[in-house]
């Protein structure tokens, strides 16, 4: 699991994780699911379930609340219901502030705020055992001083058990790096402030191989293409989500601005604008939706923009809407959610996530995996720091800079004290 700087206290409401795959001998007996639904283009479809052995995860109702600092609440997310299935890409898109970082840290088990709501890992409230899902995080928190090779060849040290083989871990990393196309980088340093090392997008995806190395089932991404050109967000996103990659697994990412290109590898849509859910459904049914509702989408506009462009009320302007002419944003984004609730789209998630609690009857809770022992990882965090320490010079020399100065201003005061109560005496006043 991803490095977390909180836990979750939602103690006082319905949301559980756990772990679980669907047990293997009742997988031929599952049921598909019933639901008519616009077929994914990326998914694997075997009879409405998609991906077998995977986990589902489902939100119903999802409320989360922070403090408005005036004594009162501010909902941030508001009344959400949705789904994502295994071997399927969830992308959940709006304007900024819109709740798609809080949205992801919810249903990752994230969040110290307050919620409500049923948030459910194959039918059951369930917490996620260790090697289960990976979250990785919009900032890569990586050392700049450790080649891409020894970076993710010490995560796969500290992350998996001690009954792999230091061989075996070494290729579990090797094909990782790989899997994420970083093989010719494997001797660059990763480099950051002051040092050169290798670019945005590749740092993107070492953070992305320190997190998938135990083969988490159920992988959040928040904005994995922040800060990356169009090109480049492609080349990651088309590793992240594309078919070999993503067989089996639940990947659920945040994205702000993908191209077209990008935007057709996602198999569901959740559309948000200030907490609340403008469109959830097939990511290639979206145009469909605000052509409906009287916003298409310019000819030769990138259909992301175009929506993201129409619920942004951040900034004031005025929306066509078909021959009903220029409507306020507000009243542009209430139409829109309106028309969503009385949708077939709206249906079909309420089914979907029926359908698939209705599944959990044969779903066990997935064994959390092993990790290196506490002694390994002490060995292991000592001589990572250690290579560290050793090539990041200007932090070494300073160090020793300040012990030198240190010492020598300590020892001034010791320096010819003599050994009588009077040279001491005469040295204190
Ligand atoms: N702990 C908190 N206390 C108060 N407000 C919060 C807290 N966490 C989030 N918010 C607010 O909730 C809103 C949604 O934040 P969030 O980070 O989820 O948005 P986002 O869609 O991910 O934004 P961005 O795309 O810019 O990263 C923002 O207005 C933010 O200020």
């Amino acid at each position: 699991m991803a490095s977390s700087s909180f836990r979750p206290s939602v103690s006082d409401s319905e949301i559980g994780y756990g772990s679980a795959s669907l047990q293997s001998h009742r997988r031929e007996t599952r049921k598909p699911l019933e639901v008519e639904s616009v077929p994914s283009p990326n998914s694997r479809e075997v009879g409405g379930v998609s991906e077998e052995g995977g986990v589902y995860l489902t939100w119903e109702n999802l409320w989360v609340t922070v403090s408005n600092g005036k004594g009162g609440s501010r909902s941030i997310l508001q009344d959400l219901t949705g789904y994502a299935r295994p071997g399927e890409v969830l992308a959940i898109m709006g304007p900024s502030g819109c709740g798609k970082s809080t949205l992801l840290d919810a249903l990752a088990g994230r969040l110290e705020a307050n919620q409500s709501g049923s948030i459910l890992v194959n039918g059951r409230k369930q917490t996620l055992a260790y090697g289960t899902s990976a979250y990785v995080t919009q900032d890569d928190t990586l050392l700049t001083t450790l080649t891409v090779g020894e970076a993710v060849y010490y995560s796969a040290q500290l992350q998996l058990p001690d009954s792999m083989s230091k061989q075996e871990k070494k290729e579990r990393a090797d094909m990782t790096i790989k899997e994420m196309g970083l093989q010719d980088s494997i001797n660059t340093r990763i480099g950051g402030w002051g040092v050169k090392g290798i670019s945005g997008g590749q740092k993107r995806r070492v953070s992305i191989c320190v997190e998938i190395l135990t083969h988490p089932k159920l992988l959040f991404l928040d904005e994995p293409t922040s800060g990356l050109d169009s090109a480049a967000s492609y080349y990651v996103m088309s590793r992240i989500v594309g078919p070999d990659f993503r067989h089996g697994r639940t990947i659920i990412t945040s994205i702000h601005q993908p191209s077209s290109e990008v935007f057709a590898l996602f198999d569901n849509l959740c559309l948000l604008s200030s907490g609340r859910t403008v469109y959830f459904g097939p990511a290639r049914a979206a145009n469909e939706f605000f052509s409906r509702n009287g916003f298409p989408c310019p000819t030769l506009q990138n259909p992301s923009d175009h929506f993201l462009k129409t619920i942004n009320k951040d900034f004031e302007e005025d929306i066509e809407q078909g021959l009903g002419g220029k409507k306020p944003k507000e009243e542009v984004i209430d139409i829109l959610i309106t028309a969503y609730k009385s949708s077939g789209s709206w249906q079909q998630v309420q089914a979907q996530v029926t359908e698939i609690c209705k599944q959990e009857g044969d779903q066990a809770l997935q064994k959390s995996r092993d990790h290196a022992s506490f002694v390994n990882q002490c060995l292991i965090l000592t001589k990572r720091s250690y290579v560290n320490m050793s090539r990041d010079l200007g932090y070494y020399w300073m160090r020793l800079g300040v012990y030198i100065m240190v010492s020598f201003a300590l020892g001034t005061i010791f320096y010819d004290l003599g050994f009588s109560n009077s040279s001491i005496q005469v040295r204190d006043s």
